[in-house]
Order: C-alpha cells, then sequence, then structure tokens
C-alpha cells in the first residue's frame, strides 16, 4: 500500500521489481483468457487493465456472504496514525469452508485461471455511512519495511479481484483516481484489474479509492493473487 506520488518513469525503471517476470506472465495468461470471454467487459482506459462481469454472484448468494461479513467484521486493520480516517471500514476474513466461499473461489479460478493458492484469505468488508477507504494502491511498495514479510509471503500482488454484494444507495463509488473512472456498487457484479503493467512493473494508474458511502450500507469481497503461492 502506498501514497500516491507523480509519476517519475526514470524513478520508475530503477524502482526495484523482484517479481517482475512472474507478474509479465500472470499479466499475459490472464488477459488472454479474459479477451476470449465473452461476459467479460473491458472498462475503457488505456493505462490500465480493468475488467467487469456483470452478475457473478446472484442475489441469493450475495445476502449470504453479507451475512457472513456481518459475523467476521472488525474495524479494518490498515490506520495511519497520521491519517485515522484512512480506511474506516470494517473486514475480516470469510469462512474459507462456506459453500458460497468456495463457489466464488472456483468461477474466479474459471475466470482468471490462476491458481487459487496464490491467492490470499478471501477477506470481506463493510462499509457504513461515512466509512471510506481512501486512496491508495494494492500493490505492495517493495521499498517500505513491510515487504520483507509480504515478499516471503507470496510476492508482490498481481490481480485484485473485488465482488460488491449489495447496491448502494448514494456513494461508495470505487474511483481510479488517475484515470477518472468511477464504478458504482452494484450487486453481484466483480471488478478486476491488474496491480501491474503488461512488463510486470506496478501500475500507478491503479491508484484507487472507495469513497465515503453517503445512504445505506456497502459490502464487498475481494480476493488479491500474488506473484506465487501465498502463505508461510
Ligand atoms: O471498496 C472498494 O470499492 C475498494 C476497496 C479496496 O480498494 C481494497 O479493499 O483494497
Ligand atoms: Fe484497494
Amino acid at each position: 500500500m502506498v501514497q500516491p506520488d507523480p509519476i517519475d518513469e526514470h524513478a520508475e525503471r530503477s524502482r526495484p521489481a523482484p517479481d517482475r517476470r512472474a507478474l509479465a506472465a500472470i499479466g499475459d495468461k490472464v488477459r488472454a483468457r479474459l479477451a476470449a470471454d465473452p461476459t467479460v467487459y473491458r472498462v475503457p482506459v488505456e493505462r490500465a487493465e480493468i475488467f467487469a462481469v456483470g452478475d457473478f454472484l446472484d442475489a441469493h448468494e450475495c445476502e449470504h456472504v453479507m451475512r457472513l461479513i456481518d459475523e467476521v467484521a472488525r474495524p479494518s486493520d490498515i490506520t495511519r496514525d497520521a491519517e485515522p480516517d484512512f480506511r474506516t471500514s470494517y473486514s475480516g476474513d470469510v469462512p474459507q469452508s462456506d459453500p458460497v466461499v468456495r463457489a466464488v473461489e472456483r468461477r474466479l479460478y474459471d475466470l482468471l485461471g490462476i491458481d487459487l493458492a496464490w491467492g490470499e484469505t478471501v477477506q470481506g468488508q463493510r462499509y457504513t455511512v461515512g466509512q471510506q477507504f481512501k486512496e491508495h494502491c494494492d500493490w505492495f511498495d517493495t521499498t517500505q519495511g513491510y515487504w520483507r514479510a509480504e515478499g516471503q509471503l507470496g510476492g508482490q500482488r498481481s490481480w485484485t479481484a473485488m465482488v460488491y454484494l449489495n447496491t448502494v444507495e448514494a456513494g461508495g463509488v470505487t474511483e481510479f483516481t488517475r484515470l477518472g473512472v468511477t464504478i458504482p456498487p452494484q450487486a453481484g457484479a466483480l471488478l478486476l484489474w491488474n496491480n501491474n503493467r503488461p512488463d510486470g512493473r506496478v501500475n500507478w494508474d491503479t491508484l484507487h479509492a472507495a469513497l465515503p458511502v453517503e445512504r445505506g450500507v456497502k459490502y464487498v469481497i475481494t480476493k488479491w493473487f500474488r506473484s506465487r503461492r501465498w502463505g508461510a
């Protein structure tokens, strides 16, 4: 997770990119699969690979997963002392043995073709009125201290897969801040993006934010894939 910075191409080329080749290969493979799938819509932007699939989950499945989130949600762990309202939602890992969670994972595997063992545990997140996740990247900043542990735990993040479980009355959109793209939550819709560029370097244009919910509540589940098998 990193703070926005102007893109300095020279600095980017000297930024360490430890899993670069693996990330480029994953990007190639997933890109080809998505392009061949008629259910996949590409968000029309050039500087990032962002896709959506409608009705990835049906209404009953969404309802079921929202109740799972209610059981596990605790204040989200990424809060910054300097910025206490950085990520104010509640989140938690949903039970991996749950049949609907397993179905979500199977569908993600069919869609992306990435070994599920390369993905982190599916996380649920709930935002009530005023709650948000400010602008950030999902990729890890490999110049930061936390990278040592994350690198050993599965390496850089490759793709993010997020499912909106409900349609929010007002607010709560996902905004790609550098691309001028906003995605309104729609029940059952999957949003997918490559956190890296085709060459396997991190993509600053994937900076995004979950804007505050204005009315109602917002539920999502997310699976973050890595460049290798995830876990100690
Ligand atoms: O809730 C959203 O719209 C985005 C969430 C997000 O960016 C994250 O959990 O990393
Ligand atoms: Fe994110």
